[in-house]
């Protein structure tokens, strides 16, 4: 047997919903750049989950789904108050609150191709409004009612801070919802298509996924990269913070990729639209130290920055707590987790890769009073 770690260059499944070849990055063959500049996110889902943009009726459709299936069941509200609120990371509760809203669908284990769309639909709805109450609950607030008429992005925004956000803030936030949506086989998906390849059902296809994303390796990294840039706290921080890093052998979060070689292909709009948010809201120090931080990291470890690191300040200057990014990461990934949730099923084969034993030889039990 030969090992490869991290299944590294290891292809495990064929799929018709993104590719990375050649540092590009396509959904269902539309390259991000495009998808990053012209889409909605609605747009997106549909994409992923249908493998063709949608026509107008197609769209109003699924717009119109998503609104009416936002909603979710008091039951799940309530148990967030029997959360230790203060403590509970976000993503602990957004993997906990997703388990416990399929003990509240009927259809939960109903594996008919219809159920599992309709109920990819009601998760793509619910998941922002379990993120948006869960980060109002703690704070004291009521959750704030998901609205008919606004966008996915729009929503999110408003479902958050109670206020309909600018148009500007509107399309930075559709823009980094497209940009996370799927990203072929990451850990994240992986860990889903394994769950759900035993015939398991979506949501714990998705808490599976949830949990895979939340560790700083993976979707975790940009509150870590926001943690890293509040520490530094000046441009001119910078250089001795990163150095000090570097010679412990320490990793700097938001570089480095498991896939792309020559830069992640997201990282540029997440960098035009940090540099223009932090401007417009007086925080321009943090576009300047990520900007710094990248010219040391790339000329001393040839290491570009992943969709992670300007996320960070993406997001931070849209006044959102750290500790959300990652549950926001999340709240897009869903559509790519659903997508390949739907298409393991269609063609599914349990996943059973094998480990090369490296303990001890074959020994004889010794009842436990002559050990
Ligand atoms: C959405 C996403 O998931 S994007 C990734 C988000 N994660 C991060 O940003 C965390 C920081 N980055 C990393 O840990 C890695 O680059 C990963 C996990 C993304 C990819 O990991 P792998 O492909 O397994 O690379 P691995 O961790 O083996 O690193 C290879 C070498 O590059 C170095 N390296 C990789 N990333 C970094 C980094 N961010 N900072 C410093 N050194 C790094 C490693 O130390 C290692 O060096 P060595 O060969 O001298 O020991
Ligand atoms: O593909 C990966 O390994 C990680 C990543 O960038 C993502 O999930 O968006």
């Amino acid at each position: 047997m030969s090992v490869t770690k991290g299944l590294e260059g290891i292809v495990a499944t064929t799929s018709s919903i993104s590719s990375i070849i050649d540092d590009t990055l396509t959904y269902v063959g539309y390259d991000i750049d495009d998808l990053a500049e012209n889409a909605t996110f609605e747009e997106v889902i549909y994409l992923l989950w249908h493998r063709s943009l949608p026509n107008s009726g197609e769209l109003e459709l699924l717009t119109k789904q998503l609104a009416e299936n936002a909603s979710l069941p008091k039951e799940v509200l309530d148990h967030f108050k029997m959360y230790p609120i203060e403590k509970v990371h976000p993503m602990a509760a957004l993997r906990t609150a997703i388990s416990l809203l399929g003990l509240y669908d009927e259809q939960a284990d109903d594996m008919s191709e219809d159920a599992n769309y309709r109920k990819a639909i009601r998760l793509q709805a619910q998941i922002p409004t379990i993120v948006t109450a869960f980060a109002r609950v703690r704070k004291g607030l009521e959750p704030v009612a998901p609205r008919t008429d606004l966008s996915f992005a729009a929503n999110f925004l408003y479902m958050l801070s109670g206020k309909e956000p600018t148009a500007i803030e509107e399309e930075a936030f559709n823009k980094a919802l497209v940009l996370h949506a799927d990203h072929e086989l990451n850990a994240s998906t992986f860990t889903a298509r394994v769950a759900v390849a035993t015939l398991s059902d979506i949501y714990s296809g998705l808490t599976a996924a949830i949990s895979a994303l939340k560790g700083p390796l993976h979707g975790g990294a940009n509150e870590a990269v926001m943690k890293m840039l509040t520490e530094i706290g000046t441009v001119e921080n910078a250089d001795s913070y990163i150095n000090g890093k570097l010679e412990n052998k320490e990793k700097i979060m938001g570089f480095g990729h498991r896939v792309y070689r020559n830069g992640d292909p997201r990282a540029k709009h997440l960098k035009e639209m940090s540099k223009k948010l932090t401007e417009l809201t007086g925080q321009s120090k943090y576009y300047d130290m990520s900007v710094k931080i990248e010219d040391l990291v790339t000329s001393q470890k040839n290491l570009p920055p992943n969709v992670d690191f300007y996320s960070a300040s993406v997001y931070h200057s849209l006044g959102i707590d750290h500790d959300l990014f990652t549950p926001i990461f999340a709240v897009s990934r869903t559509s790519g987790w659903l997508a390949h949730i739907l298409e393991q099923y269609e063609n599914n084969r349990l996943i059973r890769p094998r480990a090369e034993y490296i303990g001890p030889g074959m020994q004889k039990y010794v009842p436990v009073e002559k050990r």
